[in-house]
């Protein structure tokens, strides 16, 4: 089965060289690429372009729907990672979407990649639910698991799955990223750190925004709180460089 890619414009997928704009490699040139579907639905979700179909009536804050046959490209994983290899970062970043939904064609992607471009690091983005499939395991040197809180409007039946969130507590390659909108989102933060003896130095909070004003109206208090407490913080420097757009 090849790979379900997001698209920039129809017909195009998502595929692109950047800089890592979140998390513990910020800054870091990366080569992205964004997977269709999600299994959660985050009221303030920034690539709904990846999951809200026609038809699906889920609350989303902004109420867009988007044609599947225009948001959706399917590729041979041969033919992803040549596309990865030929453009100039030595790492990779794979998001969506949740990428894990499609771990198993991930794998073969990697391993591909692994013989056409050898030595690439391989990051992940996940909405921590998802357990990632055995082989692709092996190939990844970073996950960013950003577990999604009560205000996402996800159900902690779906959204927080203890068994995982155990797992990746113990993996010394996951770094939590939560997105944070208001103060009271902390106390769900800091239950969920306890509970899972989550270490500060791979707990990062991230102000939740799609424009630039909304992230530092939000980093003033959320960076004060990361100071005080021992977490760290993490700003959304793609947004504050080139808005909120597809491709970058
Ligand atoms: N530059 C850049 N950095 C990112 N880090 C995580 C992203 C994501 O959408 O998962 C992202 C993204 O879309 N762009
Ligand atoms: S988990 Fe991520 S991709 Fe899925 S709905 Fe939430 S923010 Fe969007
Ligand atoms: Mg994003």
């Amino acid at each position: 089965m090849p790979l379900t890619l997001a698209t920039t414009t129809p017909g195009e997928p998502e595929i692109f060289a950047s800089l890592q704009g979140e998390g513990p490699s910020l800054g870091r040139p990366s080569t992205f690429v964004r997977l269709s579907r999600c299994n959660l639905a985050c009221e303030w979700c920034d690539t709904a372009y990846t999951w809200r179909f026609t038809g699906d009536n889920r609350f989303h804050r902004d109420a867009m729907a988007f044609e599947r046959r225009e948001n959706q490209v399917v590729m041979e994983e041969a033919e992803l990672a040549a596309r990865i290899a030929a453009l100039e970062p030595d790492r990779l970043v794979i998001t969506g979407g949740e990428p894990l939904l499609q771990g198993a064609a991930l794998a073969r992607m990697v391993t591909a990649l692994n013989t056409a471009r050898p030595g690439m690091h391989v990051e992940m983005e996940t909405n921590s639910t998802v357990a990632p499939h055995p082989a692709l395991d092996l190939l990844v040197h970073q996950y960013n698991v950003s577990p999604k809180l009560a205000h996402s409007g996800n159900p902690a039946s779906l959204a927080l799955l203890p068994e995982r969130l155990a797992a990746w507590a113990a993996d010394g390659r996951a770094f939590f990223k939560f997105v944070i909108a208001e103060e009271a989102d902390l106390a769900e933060v800091m239950a969920l750190k306890d509970a899972y003896a989550i270490p500060g130095n791979r707990l990062f909070l991230m102000p939740e925004g799609r424009s630039s004003d909304v992230i530092r109206r939000r980093s003033e208090w959320l960076a004060d709180f990361c100071a005080a407490n021992g977490l760290r913080f993490t700003d959304r420097l793609h947004i504050h460089l080139w808005g909120d757009t597809r491709g970058t």
